[in-house]
């Protein structure tokens, strides 16, 4: 049994039907890039996964456990959106990140270092980029079983994006499961070892990243511009 199975899950939110029966099953030591089109599914899928949307049918079990208290403990989810009160210093932030039992504060220093950026600064006052490295510093900062990251590279400028990637290699740890969700294809393949397609709610493709781009001939990106 992998740490996160995923079973005939199904979400609909009212008439709209965001996941069909998505069948998945993962393993620690894995990066897997999760792709798909604008409204198939993606955060949908890791939103459940972190304990913030319930299914509407179908069974999610993660290290042995159904989604709840304990579930949550070993999630550490970064959201597509701030969720961060913009009254806060970085410094606020660092300490309501502390609460999590597994929250490394050396880690979260050397990152903010990394990205060069300080304790005392206001998150009102940080641009939209900058914010998101707080954020995803935050994020990778918990030593955490399993790392949920909805577009990890959305506000960011190319030469930032190497160093977010940079910054996820080096706190990613053998003994955890790593989901990317983005729509940055070429920028993540190389660093995934496993691409998962979806695309209006359903499960398209799933397999070793390598295999598929050997198989098919061209990248992860080209392949998704050739099918979407
Ligand atoms: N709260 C909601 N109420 C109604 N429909 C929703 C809600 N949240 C998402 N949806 C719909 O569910 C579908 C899946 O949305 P979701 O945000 O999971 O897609 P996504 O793949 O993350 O999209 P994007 O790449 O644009 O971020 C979309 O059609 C979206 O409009």
């Amino acid at each position: 049994m992998g740490i996160l199975e995923v079973s005939n899950l199904y979400k609909d939110y009212g008439k709209k039907l965001a996941l069909k029966n998505i069948n998945l099953s993962f393993d620690l030591g894995q990066i897997v890039g999760l792709y798909g089109p604008n409204g198939s599914g993606k955060t949908t899928f890791l939103k459940i996964i972190a304990g913030l949307l319930r299914p509407s049918k179908g069974k999610v079990i993660l290290d042995g456990r159904e989604i709840g208290v304990y579930t949550k403990s070993i999630v550490a989810y970064l959201p597509d959106r701030n969720i961060l009160p913009l009254w806060m210093k970085v410094r606020d932030a660092r300490n309501f990140y502390k609460d999590f039992f597994d929250f490394d504060e050396a880690r979260f220093k050397s990152l903010l270092e990394f990205f060069e950026l300080r304790e005392e600064l206001n998150l009102r006052e940080l641009s939209k980029g900058d914010l998101e490295k707080i954020l995803l510093s935050l994020t990778l900062s918990r030593k955490a079983k399993v790392y949920l990251l909805d577009e990890p590279l959305g506000g960011m400028d190319p030469s930032t994006r190497d160093k977010v990637i940079t910054s996820i290699l080096r706190s990613y740890h053998e003994e955890s499961l790593m989901i990317i969700a983005t729509h940055l294809i070429g920028e993540i393949e190389n660093i995934t070892e496993r691409t998962i397609f979806i695309h209006n709610g359903e499960l398209v493709l799933d397999d070793n990243t390598e295999k598929i781009r050997e198989e098919k001939g061209v990248s992860i990106n080209e392949l998704f511009k050739k099918m979407f």
